[in-house]
Parts: C-alpha cells; sequence; structure tokens
C-alpha cells in the first residue's frame, strides 16, 4: 500500500511572539515532525549555525534560488530575504512525516496555495506591549529594527482570520501543548476523509 503523505504545518506570527522558542521546546518531543530549515540572506546572529538555524546565503546566491525554482515560498522582509527549500518539504512529506515551516505572513499566504489541506497556525502574543518586550529583551535588533518589525507586526496581526488555527504564546509549555492538539486533531481528521474508521462507524 502506498505511504500517506506526511501533514504540512505552517507556523507562523509576528517577529519576536517566539516562534521559534516554541518550535524548537515542540521539536523536543515530536519526533514524526520535521522543521524545515529556511534560506536567508540575513547575517547570522550570535550563536546562529549555519544549516541548523538557517542556510545562509549572498542574495546573489537566493536569487539563483528563486530562479531555479527551488524555494516553496520567498518574502523580502525588513531588508532581507526568507524562503523555503522546495525540495526537502515535497520529499519528507513524501516519505510520510510531518513538515512544520516556521515563516513570517507573506510566505504562509503563498504555501496556503500549493497546499490548502495544510495546518495554517497563527501564534499570537499576549498584548502589543508584551510583543516589544520580547523582541527588546532579546536583544538582536537596534532600535530602528525594532520598531520596523513592530510596525510590520501590526499588519501582520490583521491576517489573523486567513489562519485554520490561532495559539496564543502566553507560556511555552502551553503553546506547544495546542500545537500538538492541532496536529493530533488534523491526523484524526485526515484519517476520517480517507474513511479508516468505516468499519467501526458504520451500522
Ligand atoms: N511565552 C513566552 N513568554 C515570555 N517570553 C517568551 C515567550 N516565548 C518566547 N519568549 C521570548 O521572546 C523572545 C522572542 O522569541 P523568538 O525569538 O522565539 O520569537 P520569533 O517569533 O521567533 O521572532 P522572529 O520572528 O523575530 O525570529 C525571546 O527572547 C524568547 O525567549
Ligand atoms: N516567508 C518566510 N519567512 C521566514 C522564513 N524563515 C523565517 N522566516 C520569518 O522571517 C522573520 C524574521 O526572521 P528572523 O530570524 O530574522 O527574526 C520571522 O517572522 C521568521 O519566522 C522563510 O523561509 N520564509
Amino acid at each position: 500500500m502506498e505511504k500517506e503523505r506526511g501533514l504540512l504545518i505552517v507556523l507562523s506570527g509576528p517577529s519576536g511572539v517566539g516562534k521559534g522558542t516554541v518550535r524548537k521546546a515542540f521539536m523536543q518531543n515530536a519526533e514524526e515532525v520535521q522543521y524545515s530549515i529556511s534560506v536567508t540572506t540575513r547575517k547570522p546572529r550570535e550563536g546562529e549555525v549555519n544549516g541548523v538555524d538557517y542556510f545562509f546565503k549572498s542574495h546573489e546566491e537566493f536569487e539563483n534560488m528563486i530562479e531555479n525554482n527551488k524555494l516553496l515560498e520567498y518574502a523580502h522582509y525588513v531588508g532581507n530575504y526568507y524562503g523555503t527549500p522546495v525540495d526537502y518539504v515535497e520529499e519528507t512529506l513524501q516519505s510520510g512525516k510531518d513538515v512544520l515551516l516556521e515563516i513570517e505572513v507573506q510566505g504562509a499566504k503563498q504555501v496556503r496555495k500549493h497546499f490548502p489541506e495544510g495546518a495554517f497556525i497563527f501564534l499570537m502574543p499576549p498584548s502589543l506591549s508584551e510583543l516589544r518586550n520580547r523582541i527588546v529583551n532579546r536583544g538582536t535588533e537596534s532600535t530602528d529594527l525594532i520598531d520596523n518589525r513592530m510596525g510590520v507586526a501590526k499588519d501582520e496581526i490583521e491576517l489573523i482570520d486567513q489562519y485554520d488555527y490561532i495559539v496564543e504564546n502566553d507560556q511555552v509549555e502551553l503553546a506547544c501543548e495546542r500545537i500538538h492538539a492541532i496536529i493530533t486533531a488534523e491526523h484524526l481528521r485526515r484519517d476520517r476523509l480517507a474513511h479508516k474508521y468505516k468499519n467501526v462507524t458504520e451500522v
């Protein structure tokens, strides 16, 4: 029997809401889910490792990837390119494993066109002031860049209706539990659509 394709999970939300933090915590207890490492032209932050946090590329290299259709989606965000390598996503889904993308909203919109059946999750901050506190306390951006990211965040939050699920990131552990529950429910829904429980439910 042919193996069932994996589920594509998209985790999006404004900069600083905690996508990376939640994703890393979530992945510790999700062996069935593979994280898709993005490509970016942004310079590595202190401690970031090429091939682990991102594949760091020059503008020219990134634009070559666009031209050669190597990206499932990409976006220009606050001065840099970010994108998802398409081959990894396709091969992993084909092998039956779920794939998690952690991307901003323009990219998520593009992915929806290719994967309408994916699970699209929007991570929400408890408040805008808490969002700013989180970016400031992370200490990785200048004040100007923080202002840029906060400006974009307000527009991003307005796109919340385009998502299947909203998860508040008040506490990392709770956010992870909510995401686990969503994925379990999505698998059960797909099984039901595939008539997996036909014999049990038929009277
Ligand atoms: N639930 C939480 N409560 C308090 N602080 C949090 C929570 N989640 C994440 N943080 C903190 O908020 C900051 C931003 O988190 P993180 O870098 O994961 O956000 P992000 O959404 O991935 O940001 P970006 O989109 O800019 O990459 C970090 O310093 C992180 O430790
Ligand atoms: N459209 C895409 N957005 C991505 C991708 N990888 C990360 N991101 C998002 O970009 C911003 C900024 O990230 P940072 O690491 O510079 O803080 C953030 O919202 C990320 O989620 C991608 O492949 N495509």
